[in-house]
């Protein structure tokens, strides 16, 4: 397995946002966390990456207890937010992330041609990120999260505010991403992304309420679609 949690909980200032969530990814599987908003996604995420660290329980990646600065380099992570500097060109963007990755000359050159590529941004490489639409912007965060190669690829609410054609294409690039080998947990509160998860989480109020493939979860409640298994699973609506 790639990624595992053992008994983890995370407080902020005395208030408990996680509570007790095991769970373990394996090596090249598109896992899904899915949970209505404020239901520790985020909070789960960032401790996998090494962002954040569990109050109590043990995280492991790749064989290290995180937070791990080496293990860290090998993970990809792509915030909600966008961390990019409006002021800079697309290129220029990825230039700055390729050199903190420390990536240089021929072979920083060649990644960031190849992540823009990807992303089908090459075309609009040279234009200031002030002037990218939402879509863009995230398709580029995606992009620096790439760069590198990541053997763990992380992911928070990757689609929001993006179109469903271009949702379609990013969903497109992971299943790529992950036929290359790499582990990829993504958060969602979408149900059609859920789907398309092999395994999946649900969360919520902080705890693990059911973990499975999609087919599974629905077997085990009867239900026709994730929604309602989420409901009969004690969720709230997503
Ligand atoms: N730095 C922080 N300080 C205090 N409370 C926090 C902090 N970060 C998160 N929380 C709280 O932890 C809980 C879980 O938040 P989290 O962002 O992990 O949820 P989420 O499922 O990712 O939601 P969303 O989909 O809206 O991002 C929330 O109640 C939130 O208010």
């Amino acid at each position: 397995m790639v990624i595992q949690l053992q008994h983890v909980y995370k407080q902020f200032h005395k208030k408990e946002v996680i509570h007790d969530v095991s769970l373990t990814v394996n090596e090249g599987e598109i896992f899904g966390m899915l949970g209505p908003s404020g239901a520790g996604k985020t909070t789960i995420v960032k401790m996998i990456a090494g962002i954040d660290t569990a109050t109590k329980g043990e995280i492991h990646v790749l064989g290290v207890r995180m937070p791990n600065l080496q293990t860290m380099a090998r993970i990809g992570f792509m915030a909600q937010s966008d961390a990019l500097y409006g002021e800079l060109t697309a290129l220029e963007n990825l230039d700055f992330f390729a050199s903190i990755y420390g990536l240089k000359g021929k072979k920083k050159k060649q990644r960031i041609d190849e992540v823009l590529e990807l992303v089908n941004l090459t075309d609009d490489r040279k234009k200031a990120i002030h002037q990218f639409s939402g879509g863009m912007k995230r398709r580029l965060s995606l992009a620096a999260s790439l760069l590198h190669e990541p053997e763990v690829l992380i992911l928070d609410e990757p689609t929001v505010g993006i179109d469903p054609l271009l949702r379609q294409a990013i969903w497109e690039e992971l299943e790529r991403i992950r036929q290359k080998g790499t582990t990829i947990v993504v958060t969602t509160h979408v149900m059609d992304e859920a789907e398309k998860c092999m395994r999946l989480a649900m969360i919520r109020n902080g705890q693990l309420i059911a973990i499975g493939s999609p087919e599974q979860l629905k077997k085990q409640t009867n239900a026709l679609t994730l929604e309602q298994a989420f409901l009969q699973f004690g969720g709230v609506q997503a």
